[in-house]
């Protein structure tokens, strides 16, 4: 059995409700889970091996964690197995602490809760089907855990052992996941033009890297809001969002229960988490930007350390000077953080204190290895605000940032915009990387075009294959349903099968390493007519099976030289594998072979009256 290496892709998996067994579903599906072991039996990298009709096998990249691996169980109240744990151990530069203590405000709640007490009813009844137990919205039952955080002050960071030439276990893994040398990963790590977003806190998270050297990843945003809210939905998206490939997940919640909803997103999910602190901290003063100050902000990001977050958005460069800047837009400030810190900065006319005390918090992030994501704030919110002063001078202040970051070792990435039409995205990519000694980009989008609310999935994931194109390391998903409300579960699906798609085809484009192995196997399958392979290849395996059986369902069809877009009489693969096979296919066929069968065609096309269509059977 041969093994193709087509990287870059998610887990499909069965929707709907099954009575076989998961390994039965898998095998029924056309694929299992399987891992790639590493140089000790604690390194196996979790990877996605479809089976193929023709004896092959396809190894795809699989973000989707323990829930698509039968030989594990998973049960959201108890949480993902710590796999981390004794590499972040064993290094002996962390230490448990006692933490800090939960605060009724971390939920947005005035009664005391008590760590590991029960505040709300149990689950509902009658729903012990559902993937997603109900009644999440206490306190996370998992075992209590102390946090950890680095011995006295070091640096406990990704980037500090690349520098000093470690090569840690979470390295050699990502090596593994991206069939890469873990000396490269090391250096691009080392270099800063790759993060790997894994806080001490957050042991459950299975290891990926985020650089343009790599495959170009993909985040999802979920999240509640003060009008719509369940942490039971929440946590469904986030594995949701893993099962069809998102690389991380932020969660961006602004309504109740916000540390509640993060832990139990934490303790559920393999792939990192990020977070913007500032949303969190603006709940604790109700709301009010000018009631803000670094002592709440500090407090927030400690917290969130301490629960796990690997990557937070900080807002730090967006300045006083910076806000008159963007008055004359046409949509002002549209980054919520951004807004804020810019509320905030006028109401004081004082200068932001994200700014002020950055130093101090370089010094948080690095003793818990949390990556920085620098947002940004000023990005343009429309098409004729793309590339303007405002956000150019905010970028300037990122690059300024990031050399700041780094210089205290911690792994640090830049945000991008936004609203761009396609002639300006290329300028965007160029200046980050010039400004910002090439730390990996991250962009939302950009929407190429202002004018389509409910596609702005479509908008903006045109505008997110060029950037990654261009080098974008991890494109933030845009959903339909943005500029509209806030994203479900399915909206989520279409996120990120958006977004894949738009990561892959850049890595196409930059000849990534494997990533034309997938589409050539896809192209075999289709030119073979091996249907169940096709679906097995697919992106998303459901959708396209179901597609194809909505016209030809019965079991036949899945052998059939056509499909019912053309029939069988006009299936130009068909006509065309008919060529190769009696002409081009048999090595060896002489030219006079090949001129006799040309003639023999052509007294076949005059006999039956020189036509070039021929009418329907029927
Ligand atoms: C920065 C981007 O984050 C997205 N965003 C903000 N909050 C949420 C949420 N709760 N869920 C999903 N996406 C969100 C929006 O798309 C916004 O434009
Ligand atoms: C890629 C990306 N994702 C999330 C945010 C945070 O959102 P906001 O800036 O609106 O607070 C951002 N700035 N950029
Ligand atoms: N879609 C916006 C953006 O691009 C976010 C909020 S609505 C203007 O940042
Ligand atoms: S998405 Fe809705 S709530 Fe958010 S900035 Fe736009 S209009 Fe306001
Ligand atoms: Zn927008």
């Amino acid at each position: 059995m041969t093994a193709h290496h087509a990287h870059n892709l998610q887990t499909a998996h069965q929707s709907g409700e099954s009575t076989q067994n998961p390994r039965q579903a898998q095998e029924a599906a056309g694929w299992h889970k399987d891992h790639l072991s590493g140089s000790r039996p604690d390194i196996r990298v979790p990877v996605r091996r479809v089976h193929l009709t023709d004896g092959t096998d396809v190894i795809l990249y699989d973000t989707s964690g323990p829930y698509t691996d039968p030989t594990q169980d998973t049960d959201v109240r108890s949480g993902l197995a710590p796999s981390r744990t004794n590499w972040i151990i064993s290094r002996g530069d962390t230490e448990e602490y006692p933490g800090r203590a939960l605060q009724p405000e971390d939920d947005g709640v005035k009664h005391t809760t008590p760590r590991g007490a029960v505040v709300r009813a149990r689950p509902r009844s009658g729903e012990a089907e559902t993937p997603v137990a109900t009644g999440l919205d206490e306190v996370f039952p998992g075992r209590p855990r102390r946090p950890r955080r680095a011995r006295r002050g070091a640096a406990v960071s990704q980037l500090a052992y690349a520098r000093r030439g470690e090569i840690t276990p979470e390295m050699e893994y990502v090596a593994l996941r991206e069939h890469r040398d873990p000396e490269f990963v090391r250096e691009e790590i080392a270099a800063g033009r790759a993060v790997l977003p894994a806080n001490v806190n957050h042991p459950e998270t299975e290891p990926m890297i985020i650089g343009r050297n790599f495959l170009v990843k993909v985040n999802a945003n979920i999240g509640n809001s003060a009008v719509v809210s369940s942490v039971e939905e929440e946590v469904e998206k986030m594995t949701w969002a893993t099962r069809w490939g998102a690389d991380t997940v932020m969660d961006l919640s602004t309504g109740r229960d916000i540390h509640t909803t993060r832990e139990w997103v934490l303790r559920n999910s393999p792939v990192p988490i990020g977070t913007v602190p500032l949303y969190q901290a603006l709940e604790k003063v109700d709301g009010r930007a000018e009631k803000l100050s670094w002592e709440v902000y500090r407090d927030t990001v400690i917290e969130q350390c301490e629960q796990g977050v690997d990557y937070m958005t900080v807002h730090a460069g967006v300045l006083l000077r910076h806000v008159p800047l963007t008055a004359r837009r046409k949509t002002g400030i549209v980054s919520r953080g951004g807004s804020i810190m810019a509320a905030w900065c006028l109401a004081h006319h004082r200068e932001s204190f994200l700014y002020t005390h950055f130093e101090e918090l370089c010094g948080i992030l690095r003793s818990y290895d949390v990556t920085f994501s620098l947002g940004d704030g000023l990005r343009p919110g429309s098409i004729a605000d793309a590339n303007d002063e405002a956000q150019f001078a905010e970028l300037r202040t990122l690059g300024e940032l990031t050399a700041v970051a780094k210089a205290h070792d911690v792994q640090t990435m830049v945000e991008g915009p936004g609203h761009v039409p396609m002639h300006k995205i290329k300028e965007n990519v160029e200046l980050q990387q010039e400004i910002c000694e090439d730390a990996p980009f991250y962009t939302l989008g950009p929407l190429t075009t202002d004018i389509a609310p409910a596609y702005d999935h479509i908008t903006s994931g045109i505008g997110a294959a060029m950037i990654g194109w261009w080098g974008t390391a991890m494109l933030c998903y845009v959903t339909p349903k943005e500029h509209l409300g806030l994203p479900n579960r399915d909206d989520v699906k279409t996120g990120v099968i958006t977004y894949k798609i738009a990561a892959h085809a850049a890595d196409l484009a930059k000849g990534h390493p494997g990533a034309r192995e997938w589409d050539d196997a896809l192209s075999d399958a289709r030119f073979e007519f091996r249907w169940e392979d096709q679906f097995n290849l697919a992106l998303d395996p459901d959708t396209a099976r179901g597609f194809h059986d909505a016209t030809l369902p019965a079991e036949p069809a899945k052998t059939a030289h056509f499909c019912s877009m053309c029939g069988p009489k006009f299936c130009s693969m068909k006509i065309s594998r008919d060529i190769t096979e009696r002409f081009g296919g048999e090595e060896g066929a002489s030219a006079e072979e090949i001129e006799a069968g040309m003639l023999e065609k052509s007294r076949e096309f005059a006999a039956g009256g020189n036509r070039v269509y021929l009418p329907l059977a029927d």
